[in-house]
């Protein structure tokens, strides 16, 4: 399978629950190709910005919500994404609030992760033969996060805060935590909680994305006493309030991104996975590196293989 990134887009938006469109900017096509762990949740969108950029847009749960946080298919999703050519992710979510300060209706870039799935969610490319360990200590993109944090202005005046450099808890659900587990997060000095950064942060990582999620407060979760409970019912009417700032974010955002990637600001992460390969040549899987070419068009010459096919 070849690379399909003709369209010459290099940003992509990952939206969450309440966000399943960028309907703004002009769409210029849309893409719906299977990859080699299946389709993603929903078709790409390919929009144009006022000055030329393209940006891919998908939605996570899929149209209308249709996936749980346990059944997106990740793999698929990144791994189309990175097909067309995508560099840099700028993920939506909407979160749960574990502090006072955070309040609904903030936004917060997470800067840390703590890993509460349970091991149903497929999280690697790199099984079956071909093996490699992906360095995952900063799970999101610095100069994507600083990025982000310089127009937290746009939010104020709104009034809604920008807080960066929080750490995340990405729980299974898909029921909402129970109280002693809320509470329990916070002792782990935990911020926020969302059911989807795992494993989409790491499949970024090991694609060489520069990955960064803006996570939209809806509720106390159900720590905070006097405070309603999470339900479907708060986190949607927040995500309406919150639906129109997310855009407002990512419009002011989008030039300056344009003008970073135009500098090379995001070239530090290509070849990152060079580093962290670990199958000797002798156990290679032939099929598995087959299926990485998807992702990876120069595998072959990364792994030394170039004689092989
Ligand atoms: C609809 S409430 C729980 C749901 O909301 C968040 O989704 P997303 O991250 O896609 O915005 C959270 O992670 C849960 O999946
Ligand atoms: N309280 C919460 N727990 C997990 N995911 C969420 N998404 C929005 N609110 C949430």
């Amino acid at each position: 399978m070849t690379s399909n990134n003709e369209d010459g887009v290099r940003i992509g938006i990952i939206g969450g629950s309440g966000i399943y469109n960028f309907d703004h900017l002009k769409t210029i096509k849309e893409i719906y190709h299977e990859t080699p762990w299946g389709y993603p949740s929903s078709k790409i969108t390919i929009t144009e910005d006022p000055r030329g950029f393209k940006i891919a847009f998908l939605s996570r749960h899929g149209k209308g919500h249709k996936y749980n946080p346990s059944e997106v298919p990740s793999r698929a999703n990144l791994a189309a994404l990175k097909n067309i050519g995508v560099e840099v992710i700028i993920a939506l979510s909407a979160v749960g609030s574990l502090r006072e300060e955070i309040k609904p209706k903030d936004f917060i870039l997470p800067d840390q992760i703590i890993d509460r799935t349970k091991g149903i969610r497929p999280s690697t490319y790199f099984e079956n033969g071909l093996i490699a360990h992906v360095s995952f200590a900063d799970p999101f993109n610095q100069t994507l996060s600083e990025l982000i944090y310089k127009h937290k202005n746009v939010l104020e005046g709104g009034g809604s805060t920008l807080h960066q450099n929080k750490t995340l808890v990405c729980m299974e659900g898909p029921a909402f935590s129970t109280r002693a587990e809320s509470n329990l997060y916070r002792s782990w000095g935990c911020d926020v909680i969302n059911m989807s950064a795992i494993p989409e942060a790491k499949l970024a990582k090991e694609l060489e994305i520069a990955y960064q999620m803006i996570c939209m407060s809806t509720d106390y979760d159900c720590w905070r006493q006097g405070e309603e409970d999470v339900t479907v019912d708060v986190v949607v009417n927040n995500m309406n309030k919150n639906s129109a700032n997310a855009k407002k974010l990512l419009e002011a955002i989008l030039p300056d991104l344009e003008q970073s990637l135009n500098d090379g600001k995001f070239e530090s992460n290509k070849g990152s996975m060079n580093y962290s390969f670990i199958t000797n040549k002798e156990s290679t899987d032939k099929e598995q590196v087959k299926k990485l070419e998807f992702v990876f068009p120069d595998i072959l010459d990364r792994l030394g293989l170039s004689d092989w096919f």
